[in-house]
């Protein structure tokens, strides 16, 4: 054993989830030597630092050096001098709870019948359906409790000719967590003091409680993808952002996914100088600005509005410094933190549009931010300050600086850069200093200085949208040019304003040196924004037709066509993957995925394998996928009769639902059920197959030729094949923002016109593991304002050629999860894609109100009466 307890520590932790010490010695000696000795940092989330970094070096290395045994050279070591490799993955410093869901046992599911009951055939009916998907059987209709509880124990592969897999695709599921006290599901019993209560129509609606704002910050534990840069702090604010992906489609930034600083440029041009193409020039004034180092800061020449400044250094340092007038000669004002007013502005700005307004533009932003600080400047709260003071002592990438002039008049600086001296204290209130659109009259932030975190969401927004760019001064082997992704050559827009486009991506090309921010997230701010899918062109007949809607995001193009009438493509932001949108807690991490959920010792195409490896324990000990990549018919029968007939399928009542309780926390109705729904998982990348593994089909993105059309019978927008599909096809994944189940209610209590198009679907499929699910683990996904093709697919009731499948992927937590479509039948080249959302379309109260379905079905549920009751698959 090592003299070092700490050390025997860590190898132990490490051997726990499957690592040697072999492996871990050097990586723990590195390190030890980054962080200082600081344990702390190694042992923190259950020395997830170390796993992760682990990892990332066998990611890195493809041959493996037999690394010296013996632990003690480990502390040996430690002193020794060599500069240690960076760690692949920036661990966030704040602690964080390790969620997860306890285990309940599996249940043992009824085998279906070979085809589902029709309607018609069923007096009990089928239930009604959701708006935002929870299929959840209306607690009226007489559920069907699991009889069974099987608890797979040995983890086995079960044998792929079992017919039996599918029932263990569910044992197997809730005993994938290690380390969980494994609990039975919440299963309609009166034995265990569930109430089974009526569906109750008349649950009043109470806005959920907002969490506080200091749980806003650092809510979200994301990994980067190994293709990916990383983000030393997530934005926090209302802005999403990008959840891991695993394979990023297009080859962008880091090829190994490492993130290594480069050394500061220190060549003499300034980002200004290169977005003006013209050396900068050293006669412009420069700040005396205590933050500012030595280095220059250069007004670019173009920038012309009368109360913003923004300057930079040759080493890319970039002020940005906002006059604002209206507080002149005001008593009552008092300096208001900046985190304060980047949440105001957050919300004032972003809240009601969240694809952005139409006519958003930068200087409104700045404006709005004035705004905001005269609004929290003159209701002084002291609560606030202290806020800030506390916000102050983190260590964060950008600074900002708040100063006041005697006379009121009010001079916001927003500053990136690094290697500014230490922050100072803010006095408050502050109100005796010098005012000066000029950075070189600017005062000392020391006296002043007001050091929260601002959002960097909010930067970002600034570098796609400025005319000017906005740059930092983080150097980072990403390269915001290599961020672009290839987008094909699009038609000239012609109806819509595109801010975010070549230009300004031209120029945050040209900062050379851009902050470091989540790729996605850039992407998302300099190709998709303002929201407008602007691109539509006419065709000879005069119909309206974008080339591709995904702006190059997904591997296929996807065209959008309107025969049909004068509608302008809708307005929102194509994402191809998962943005998180506030407060739902996605906790991805390596180290999580224990070697019994991953194939460590795979090679190639997993699909191949004679006996199924560990990836298939979720789905009963056989790989859900054939060879050719189609849900299997047993996984694929199950689902479909599911949806169609929930009450035949097993259901949970959670003790407490997160539905009920953000519709009412007072009085908290009793939860209307969950269906126990059959996972797909799929390798990933602690797997060792290859990524073409047979295993993984998702993750790969949309590959069919769909296209985005005018539905000529009142449904709006609709998404059809443009080739024959097989059945069990995988079509596209539901993309959206995560939100919490409280986040959206919130979202759509405060829609000014609720009855307009809703896209959001619950994540609801693994609720019955948790006792009761805190709010940030019940989650939701919206695509209403960043979604990708998905949020087209019209509703067809009880036979949509379409059917939802949960799939794991990153995560074996099945709070997060993915939701992706496959084909129930064969479907001809032309035909509309539907999927049942299963809605109640007699549920009056719910949150969000059912359309007059047009879905042409002859068991169309909103048609046929007398009501049938259905759980909806979303809120
Ligand atoms: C997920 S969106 C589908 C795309 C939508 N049609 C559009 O134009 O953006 C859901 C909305 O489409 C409309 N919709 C979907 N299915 C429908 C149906 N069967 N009948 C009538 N409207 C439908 C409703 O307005 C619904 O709120």
């Amino acid at each position: 054993m090592p003299s070092n307890p700490k050390v025997a520590k860590a190898f132990r932790a490490m051997k726990n989830i499957g690592i040697s010490q072999e492996k871990v010695k050097p990586v723990l000696k590195n390190l030890l030597k980054l962080y200082d000795k600081n344990w702390e940092l190694i042992e923190e989330e259950n020395y997830r630092a170390l796993a992760d970094a682990i990892f990332e070096k066998e990611e890195a290395t493809d041959s493996k050096k037999p690394e010296n045994t013996e632990q003690e050279e480990v502390l040996e070591e430690e002193a020794a001098d060599e500069e240690p490799e960076r760690p692949l993955k920036r661990l966030r410093s704040r602690h964080q709870e390790v969620h997860s869901s306890s285990i309940s046992a599996g249940t043992s599911f009824k085998k279906v019948e070979e085809q589902a009951e029709l309607p018609g055939t069923n007096p009990q009916g089928c239930s009604q359906g959701p708006q935002l998907n929870n299929r959840n059987a209306a607690a009226e209709s007489q559920s069907v409790p699991c009889l069974t509880y099987v608890r797979n124990k040995g983890k086995q592969p079960v044998s792929p000719n079992s017919a039996d897999r599918w029932e263990n695709n569910a044992n197997s599921r809730k005993n994938r967590l290690k380390g969980k006290e494994t609990q039975p599901p919440q299963i309609i019993s009166k034995e265990k003091g569930l109430v089974l209560g009526k569906a109750s129509h008349a649950s009043i609606l109470k806005k959920p409680k907002t969490e506080p704002d200091i749980e806003m910050l650092g809510t979200h534990d994301i990994i980067k993808p190994k293709d990916e840069p990383y983000t030393v702090a997530m934005p926090q604010f209302e802005v999403p952002i990008a959840v891991i992906h695993p394979e990023p489609s297009n080859d962008k930034g880091s090829s190994n996914g490492i993130a290594s600083r480069k050394q500061p440029d220190t060549s003499e041009t300034s980002a200004a100088e290169l977005r003006g193409g013209r050396k900068a020039d050293k006669d412009i004034p420069t700040s005396s600005n205590g933050l500012v180092t030595s280095h220059e800061l250069v007004k670019p020449q173009n920038v012309c509005y009368s109360n913003i400044d923004i300057a930079s250094s040759t080493f890319g340092e970039v002020k940005v410094s906002i006059n604002c007038d209206a507080a002149l000669g005001r008593s009552d004002f008092h300096l208001p933190s900046l985190e304060g007013v980047v949440k105001l502005v957050g919300d004032k700005c972003l809240k009601p549009f969240k694809a952005l307004d139409p006519n958003f533009s930068v200087p409104k932003l700045m404006k709005d931010m004035c705004e905001c600080f005269l609004e929290l400047g003159t209701q002084y709260n002291h609560e606030l300050q202290e806020t800030a003071k506390v916000d102050a002592e983190n260590d964060i990438g950008y600074r900002s600086m708040a100063l006041v002039s005697p006379n009121g008049s009010i001079n916001l600086e927003l500053d990136s850069g690094e290697d500014q001296p230490e922050k100072s204290q803010l006095p408050l209130p502050c109100n005796g200093h010098t005012n000066s659109t000029q950075t070189d009259q600017t005062t000392s932030a020391g006296n002043c200085g007001s050091v929260p975190e601002i959002d960097q969401n909010i930067l970002e927004r600034l570098m796609s949208e400025s005319p000017v760019a906005l740059c930092g001064s983080k150097n980072l082997e990403f390269d915001a040019r290599e961020a672009q992704p290839e987008k094909p050559q699009l038609p000239p827009c012609n109806s819509h304003n595109n801010r975010a486009s070549t230009d300004q991506i031209a120029s945050v090309e040209n900062c050379g040196s851009a902050p470091e921010i989540d790729q996605n997230i850039l992407e998302h701010v300099t190709s998709q924004s303002p929201g407008p899918l602007c691109e539509s062109t006419q065709d000879e007949t005069g119909s309206c037709v974008v080339t591709d809607i995904t702006r190059g995001q997904e591997e296929v193009m996807i065209s959008l066509v309107n025969e049909v009438n004068d509608r302008i493509p809708p307005s929102f932001n194509y994402i191809a993957h998962n943005v998180v949108f506030q407060n739902a807690y996605l906790n991805f991490s390596l180290a999580r995925i224990g070697d019994d959920n991953s194939c460590s010792t795979c090679s190639g195409d997993c699909l191949s394998l004679s006996t199924p490896c560990a990836c298939a324990y979720e789905t009963g000990g056989d790989f859900a996928y054939t060879k050719e990549g189609l849900v299997k018919e047993e996984l694929l029968k199950e689902s479909i009769s599911m949806n169609r007939d929930p009450k035949k399928h097993c259901q949970f009542f959670c003790k407490e639902c997160p539905l009920e309780r953000s519709k009412n926390e007072d009085i908290i109705e009793p939860c209307k059920g969950h269906l126990v729904r059959n996972f797909i998982k799929e390798c990933w990348w602690k797997c060792r197959c290859d990524k073409q593994c047979g295993n993984r089909v998702v993750q790969r993105g949309i590959s069919r030729k769909l296209q985005v059309f005018m539905t000529p019978d009142g449904k709006g927008w609709g998404l059809r094949t443009l080739e024959d599909l097989p059945r069990g096809a995988f079509i596209c994944e539901y993309v959206g923002e995560v939100l919490t189940n409280a986040e959206l209610f919130d979202r759509v209590s405060q829609s000014p016109n609720r009855e307009e198009h809703s896209y959001p679907v619950l994540l609801d499929a693994d609720w019955g593991s948790e006792g009761v699910l805190k709010d940030e683990d019940a989650l939701c996904l919206d695509a209403t304002f960043f979604g990708n093709v998905a949020r087209f697919i019209n509703h067809r009731c009880f036979d949509s050629n379409m059917v939802e499948i949960p799939v794991e992927i990153e995560t074996p937590d099945h709070h997060y999860y993915h939701l992706a479509f496959f084909t129930t039948r064969k479907v001809k080249a032309l035909e509309e894609l539907t999927w049942d959302y299963g809605i109640d379309f007699d549920d009056h109260e719910h949150p969000v109100k059912a359309f007059k379905c047009q879905c042409g079905s002859k068991f169309c549920r909103n048609m046929k009466r007398p009501r049938r009751t259905r759980a909806r698959k979303g809120w």
